[in-house]
């Protein structure tokens, strides 16, 4: 059993919560932070969570529990991981990392400094047939990875923070396209340099000072490319889809519009809605099991089972300063217009 604080409250701090009660269910939350003892109470009674603190250092150190994970917004995750690498606690973050390389490369050598567990919580690389996907790309069946198409459009937030672009680090690119960017990553071979990125961003309709439309092209040390396209103000719902493209195959994902359950109700106010959908009447495109769908549930098994087996999940702080460093290279390109190399003063692989 992993006794977790679960440090945030909103979004991602429910659903993970919903996972991890039902995944392995001998997991726990044991003790939940928000900045308001009212919000915490709240959350404590909904998902039967024991303690509620609204002292986030309290909650970081407490005893009784063994991970941290961090569901704050972008501008948290550092003073966070790096209390729980002081406190020596086991530490998941979700993404971004970072609001920058910059930042990732201190949260990554500081929970390396202190020797503790850390996980990098990319769900959008573990749904069930991404698995499935990346086991037949793993085992050759779609010959070499050319060109992987990954795409995460919705209308936008649901939170006033994301919308502002210094405490998330940017707009679509780093709220949507870290997602698109490891799941580019894991297809063609995390071992596989990004050497450069070009990048169009532009803000077409919100108004705000960070890019809410990007499309961009990741070229890695293989002659493979990662492309991803994300939008803040795309309508009808949430488009996730993932296209991958091999010499000997081809390999297409759909996890969010129109997966095979779809629903008519001449009501407005009907209860079968999804993350992001903008309707609750007419027809509507519903997501059977959405916690299950996104990977959640599969990446919390990897999490913890890594922690019990004391080895190395698949996604850590190393995998999410990484991506920070394509995000950098990326938002660099949009003003330069030209390709940007990327930089990685740490790189693991070949
Ligand atoms: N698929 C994924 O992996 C997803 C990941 N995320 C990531 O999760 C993180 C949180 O996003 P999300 O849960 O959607 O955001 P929400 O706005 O829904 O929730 C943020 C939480 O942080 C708490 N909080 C604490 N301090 C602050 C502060 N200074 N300002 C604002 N909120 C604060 C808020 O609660 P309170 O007001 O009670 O203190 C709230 O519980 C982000 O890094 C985001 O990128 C988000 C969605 C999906
Ligand atoms: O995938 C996602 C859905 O939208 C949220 C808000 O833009 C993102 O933060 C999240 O990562």
């Amino acid at each position: 059993m992993t006794r977790i604080a679960m440090l945030g409250t909103g979004l991602i701090g429910s659903s993970y919560t919903q996972a991890l009660h039902a995944g392995r269910s001998r997991d726990r939350v044991q003790l939940v932070y928000s900045r308001s003892p009212e919000n915490a109470a709240a959350f404590a009674a909904k998902w039967g969570v024991d303690r509620w603190t609204a002292n986030l250092d309290d909650a970081i150190g407490d005893d009784s529990t063994d991970a941290v994970i961090i569901a704050l917004p972008n501008d948290l995750h550092e003073r966070a991981v790096m209390a729980a690498a002081k406190a020596g606690k086991a530490v998941l973050c979700t993404k971004p990392l970072g609001r920058s390389s910059a930042e990732a490369l201190r949260m990554l050598r500081a929970v390396e400094a202190a020797g503790v567990f850390h996980g990098y919580l990319e769900d959008l690389v573990y749904p069930p047939k991404t698995l499935k996907g990346l086991q037949s790309v793993q085992a050759g069946d779609l010959g070499r990875i050319l060109w992987v198409r990954s795409r995460e459009t919705h209308p936008g937030p649901h939170s006033d923070w994301f919308w502002n672009q210094q405490r998330a680090g940017g707009g679509a690119i780093i709220d949507l396209g870290c997602h698109c960017i490891e799941i580019a990553r894991a297809f063609i071979g995390k071992d596989i340099r990004p050497v450069e990125v070009v990048c169009w961003g532009d803000t077409q309709v919100h108004p705000i000072e960070a890019e809410d439309h990007a499309i961009g092209m990741v070229r890695y040390e293989n002659g493979a490319i990662g492309q991803f396209e994300v939008s803040w103000a795309f309508r009808g719902g949430m488009d996730l889809r993932d296209e991958v493209a091999g010499t000997e195959g081809t390999l297409w994902l759909n996890h969010w519009l129109r997966t095979g359950m779809e629903m008519y109700s001449a009501k407005d106010s009907a209860q079968c809605t999804t993350e992001k959908s903008e309707r609750s009447g007419g027809w509507m495109f519903p997501v059977g099991d959405e916690v299950a769908a996104l990977g959640y549930n599969t990446m919390f098994t990897d999490m913890l089972d890594a922690m019990d087996q004391g080895r190395q999940p698949s996604e850590t702080f190393y995998d999410g300063y990484v991506v920070n460093a394509i995000v950098d290279a990326s938002y660099r390109s949009i003003q330069s217009k030209r390709w940007e190399t990327i930089d990685l003063p740490i790189w693991r692989g070949r």
